[in-house]
């Protein structure tokens, strides 16, 4: 198990998860859309009666057809599973911000990710929280790239220096250590050369419940 990564990277991208549903994704990227286009307006400088006019005919034809959330939690366990809706990249989560995961030879992943206004925490920088979110589902995903699952135990985060927004960011994560049940996995966020973020978790075999599936566990991270 490498302890250091290396500079450089061949990364392999993680095949796209095939769509049962393309209107939702282009409903889920318009939202996108939507979402940073609001999150950069600035206050009263821009009529938008007609705009939340609009939005809210989208919304009340929307909601009509929204199943139960039962239905949606059974229907997100089957065929191409929990990662196309998860909120840290996943094509049917509006929320989502837009990570793309590659794994790489070396047995670690990265991404480049540029996070908009809707991420901001201090001035012009990302939110700690939001940081966090992406290294903790990113750490997920290298173990299962590495061979790994778990559920999240304990994790520590060093905040070394200041996130910037709409700059590209390069997150990358590697499994340090294995021992039984437990797996310590790494991750780093940097801006250019600079260190932004480090961080260590604990990550436990466990499973848990499908939801709608009676005869089924998960076991976190296995790519469901
Ligand atoms: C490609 C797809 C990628 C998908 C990625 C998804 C990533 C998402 C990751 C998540 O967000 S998971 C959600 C957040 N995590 C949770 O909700 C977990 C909630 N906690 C639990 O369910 C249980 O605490 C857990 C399954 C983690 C552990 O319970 P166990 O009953 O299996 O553990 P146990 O008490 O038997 O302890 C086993 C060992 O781990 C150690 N341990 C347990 N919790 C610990 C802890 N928090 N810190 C340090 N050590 C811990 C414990 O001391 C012991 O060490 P020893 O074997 O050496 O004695």
């Amino acid at each position: 198990m490498r302890e250091r990564l290396g500079d450089t990277f061949d990364p392999i991208a993680v095949p796209d998860l095939p769509t049962p549903d393309p209107d939702l994704d282009r409903s889920v990227a318009e939202l996108r859309r939507l979402r940073e286009a609001i999150a950069g307006l600035a206050h009263s400088e821009v009529e938008l009666g007609d705009i939340a006019d609009r939005l809210a005919e989208a919304a009340d034809l929307l909601e009509p057809r929204v199943p139960e959330p039962a239905r949606r939690l059974e229907a997100m366990w089957t065929g191409a599973g929990s990662r196309r809706a998860n909120p840290v990249g996943g094509p049917e989560n509006p929320i989502a911000p837009p990570v793309r995961f590659f794994g790489c030879d070396d047995g670690s992943v990265t991404a480049e990710v540029t996070l908009g206004l809707a991420y901001q925490g201090p001035p012009g920088c990302v939110h700690g929280g939001i940081s966090a979110l992406i290294i903790d589902h990113m750490m997920g995903f290298a173990n299962h790239w590495g061979g790994r699952y778990g559920m999240t135990a304990h994790y520590e985060i060093d905040y070394r220096s200041p996130t910037p927004l709409l700059r590209p960011l390069t997150f990358r994560s590697w499994v340090d250590e294995v021992d039984g049940r437990k797996t310590w996995t790494k991750a780093t966020i940097h801006a250019g050369d600079r260190l932004c973020v480090e961080a260590r978790g604990l990550f436990l075999e466990a499973s848990v419940a499908v939801p709608g599936h009676p005869d089924r566990r998960s076991t976190v991270g296995d790519g469901a």
